[in-house]
C-alpha cells in the first residue's frame, strides 16, 4: 500500500506503509555441496559465539588452523549425498514452507524467509519486508526448541539489522513451540500415519534431537528440558503401547561433553542388545536437512544394521506438508492476534 496523505508537499516520497510481515527463518546451509562453499558457511557459523562458547583468543586459531583446513571437504563430501535439483535440502524446505504459508496467509501479510548464517540473509530479508511496507514484523526462528544457539542467535541477528534503522519496524518473536498442543499433535499424527506405511512393525521409535554441550544445560539454556519435554509429550500422544520410545541427542561436535545419551551410541547399542526393528524420528528439525537426511538416514542406518538391525526407518520431519503447514499457520496466526 501506498500512502500519500494530501499535507505532505508534493516534492515528498512516498511512503509504503500499513503491511504486516512475517519472517521464517532457519539455520543456514552452504550455497553448493563442496568444500569451498563449505568453508565459508562453517566460518561463518562456527564464528559465532552463541555457538561455540569458548574465548575467540583461543577458539578462533584452532577454527581457523584446524577445523576449517578438514571438516569443509568431510562434510561436503555429507552435503553432496543428499543435495537436491532444488540445492541444499533445508534451503529448499524454508522456501517451500514460506511459499506454503504465504498462500495460506493471503494478501494480508507478506511471508518471506532467511537463514542465520548464509543466504537469504535476515538484514536483506527484513529490509525486503520494510521496503514493502511492513510496519510490523513477526520473526518466526523456526526452531520448536528454545536455545542460546538457535532461537537467541536470530533474534541478536535480527537486533543488529534493527539496530541501523533509523524507522524501525514493530517486531513480535515468536516463542518456542516445543509443548504446544499444535505442535504435538501434529508430531503425532504425522510420524503416526509414516509409523503405519512402514513395511515393518518397529520395536523402538527412537527421537533424536540436535545435541549441544552438556554445559549449556548447567548454565542454565533450557533446550535439553524443551527436547524431553516434546518427547515425553510426543510418546503420550503416539500412544502406542508396544511401541518403546527412546530419546537420544545426534552430530556430537568437539571435545567438549554433549548431552547424553547420543544417537549412534544408541543406535549401536540397541542393535547389539537384540533389537531388529527400530525407527528414527527428529522432531527438533522443522526441516529435512543434513542431519536428518545424512547423518540419520544414511549413516544411522549403517551404524544399526552393522551392529546387528535389520529393519531401520528415519521419518521425515514436518517439512511443508499439509499438516506442518497447518500447524505453522496456527502458531502465527496466534502471534499475529491483534495485528491481522
Ligand atoms: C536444531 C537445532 C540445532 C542446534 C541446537 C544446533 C547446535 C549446534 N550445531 C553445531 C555444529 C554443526 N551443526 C551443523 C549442522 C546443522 N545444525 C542444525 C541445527 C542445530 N544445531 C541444522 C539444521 C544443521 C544442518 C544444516 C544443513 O545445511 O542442512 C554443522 C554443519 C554440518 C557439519 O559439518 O557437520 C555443524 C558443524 C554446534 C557446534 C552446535 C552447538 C551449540
Ligand atoms: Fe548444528
Ligand atoms: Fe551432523
Amino acid at each position: 500500500m501506498t500512502w500519500q496523505p494530501q499535507s505532505l508537499p508534493a516534492e515528498h516520497p512516498p511512503v509504503k506503509s500499513g503491511s504486516i510481515g512475517v519472517l521464517l527463518v532457519n539455520l543456514g546451509t552452504p550455497d553448493a555441496p563442496d568444500a569451498r562453499s563449505v568453508k565459508r558457511y562453517l566460518a561463518e557459523f562456527l564464528s559465532d559465539r552463541r555457538v561455540v562458547e569458548i574465548p575467540p583468543l583461543v577458539w578462533q586459531p584452532i577454527l581457523r588452523g584446524i577445523i576449517l583446513n578438514t571438516r569443509p571437504k568431510k562434510s561436503a563430501h555429507a552435503y553432496s549425498q543428499v543435495w537436491t535439483e532444488r540445492g541444499s535440502p533445508l534451503a529448499a524446505i524454508t522456501a517451500e514452507q514460506a511459499s506454503a504459508l504465504q498462500a495460506r496467509l493471503g494478501e494480508a501479510v507478506r511471508v518471506r524467509h532467511a537463514m542465520r548464517y548464509g543466504r537469504p540473509s535476515i538484514g536483506d530479508e527484513l529490509q525486503a519486508l520494510m521496503d514493502e511496507g511492513c510496519e510490523r514484523i513477526l520473526l518466526a526462528p523456526l526452531y520448536p526448541q528454545y536455545s542460546g544457539a538457535t532461537t537467541a542467535t536470530v533474534v541478536d541477528k535480527a537486533a543488529d539489522k534493527l539496530r541501523a534503522m533509523r524507522w524501525q519496524p514493530a517486531l513480535r518473536i515468536l516463542p518456542p513451540y516445543h509443548d504446544d498442543p499444535l505442535h504435538i499433535d501434529a508430531l503425532a499424527t504425522d510420524l503416526g500415519a509414516q509409523l503405519d506405511a512402514l513395511d515393518f512393525v518397529p520395536e523402538v521409535l527412537l527421537l533424536s534431537f540436535h545435541g549441544m554441550p552438556e554445559r549449556t544445560l548447567h548454565l542454565g539454556d533450557p533446550y535439553h528440558c524443551q527436547c524431553r519435554k516434546t518427547a515425553r509429550l510426543l510418546e503420550a500422544a503416539l500412544s502406542r503401547p508396544g511401541l518403546r520410545v527412546v530419546t537420544t541427542f545426534q552430530s556430537r561436535f568437539g571435545r567438549a561433553k554433549w548431552l547424553e545419551p547420543a544417537t549412534d551410541d544408541t543406535l549401536e547399542a540397541e542393535a547389539r542388545a537384540g533389537t531388529r526393528r527400530l525407527a528414527v524420528a527428529a522432531p527438533g528439525f522443522s526441516a529435512d536437512c543434513l542431519e536428518t537426511l545424512e547423518e540419520l538416514a544414511i549413516r544411522g542406518r549403517e551404524q544399526f544394521v552393522e551392529a546387528g538391525g535389520t529393519h531401520y526407518a528415519a521419518l521425515a520431519c514436518l517439512n511443508a506438508g499439509e499438516v506442518g503447514m497447518t500447524m505453522l499457520e496456527g502458531l502465527v496466526r496466534r502471534e499475529l492476534a491483534g495485528w491481522l
